[in-house]
This record gives structure tokens, sequence and C-alpha cells, in this order.
């Protein structure tokens, strides 16, 4: 019997429904925020980026599959609380709302986030902290990273 590990990972991609829904992008945080839609191929193409506390009206797709990033950290964000959003029914009349959110992250979160901003990463490991943080900190926030756990998982 085939070893399953062996398979390809499968590629979450958009279906071409061409069913419009009217959505609003909107950018809760005091972060400027990158939409990626995830394309028929599977592949993330970013949209134009939304300015802190912005919203955006535009028409996306039923099957389509959309992930919301920092800017400059590309940082997870959530869209209604979900790491992912995808429209689920057509709807011509009433707008559906995308709210744009941070995750909650821990206090170690926060404080990786911190030092990630004041220490070059050639320089982490000069720091005089316990060796596990290291890893931490290398284990830099990575969008095909999270696309491959949220299509398996
Ligand atoms: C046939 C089909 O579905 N083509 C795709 C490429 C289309 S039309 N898409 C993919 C996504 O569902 C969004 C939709 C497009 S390109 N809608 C127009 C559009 C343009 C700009 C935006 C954004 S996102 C942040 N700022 C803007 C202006 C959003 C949607």
């Amino acid at each position: 019997e085939e070893n399953l590990s062996q398979l390809p990972v499968p590629r979450l991609c958009s279906r071409n429904s061409r069913i419009p829904t009217n959505v609003i992008f909107v950018n809760l945080t005091p972060r400027t925020v990158k939409p990626i839609w995830i394309n028929f191929q599977g592949e993330p193409q970013a949209y134009p980026s939304l300015r802190p506390h912005t919203g955006r009206r535009m028409i996306t797709y039923l099957d389509h599959f959309w992930l919301f990033r920092d800017l400059e950290t590309d940082v997870g964000l959530l869209a209604n609380k979900q790491e992912m959003y995808f429209p689920v029914e057509g709807n011509n009349v009433q707008p559906i709302f995308v709210n744009i959110s941070s995750p909650e992250f821990t206090l170690k979160e926060h404080c990786i986030h911190f030092i990630r901003k004041i220490v070059k990463p050639e320089d982490y490991r000069k720091l005089d902290i316990v060796a596990s943080l290291y890893k931490d900190l290398e284990d830099l926030p990575n969008m095909t990273k999270d696309l491959r756990r949220l299509t398996i998982t």
C-alpha cells in the first residue's frame, strides 16, 4: 500500500464560480493589511493594501479564498476571526463585511515580534536568552507555511 506521506500536498485553490458577491474588507487594525487572493492555480496573489482603520468595498466570488497579512511583518491576521476567508453565498443586495483583526497574541509572541523589530536576524544569537528563543525568533511568519498548514488541516 503506497506511503501516504509521499503523496504531494493537495493545493488549495479558488474555483472559477463566476458567482459574484459584494464584500467590504474592513481593516480594524492599526497596521497596513495586505489582502491575498489564492488564485485558480493555488498561487497567492497580493491585492492593494488597506491602510490602518480603512475599508474597501469590492467584488469577489463564491468559492474564492483569501488570506490577510500585516504588510510590514507578514504576520497572519484574521478575517471574521478565521485565518482564511471565503464568501459562502452570492448576495447582490447586502454587502458582506469582512472584519480584519489581529489575533490575540501571547505575551511571548508579542515579545518575539518586538525583538524582531529592534534586533537584526544576524544578531539574534548574541542575545543572552535561552537558545530555544533563537529558534522562535528565526521562525519568521511565512504565508507559504501557513497555506500548507491550512490546506492539510
Ligand atoms: C473570473 C474571476 O473570478 N477572476 C478573478 C481574477 C477576479 S475578477 N477576482 C479574484 C478575486 O475574487 C477578486 C476578483 C477581482 S480582481 N475583483 C476586483 C477587485 C479589484 C481590487 C480589489 C481590491 S482589494 C484591496 N483593494 C482593492 C482595490 C478587490 C477586487
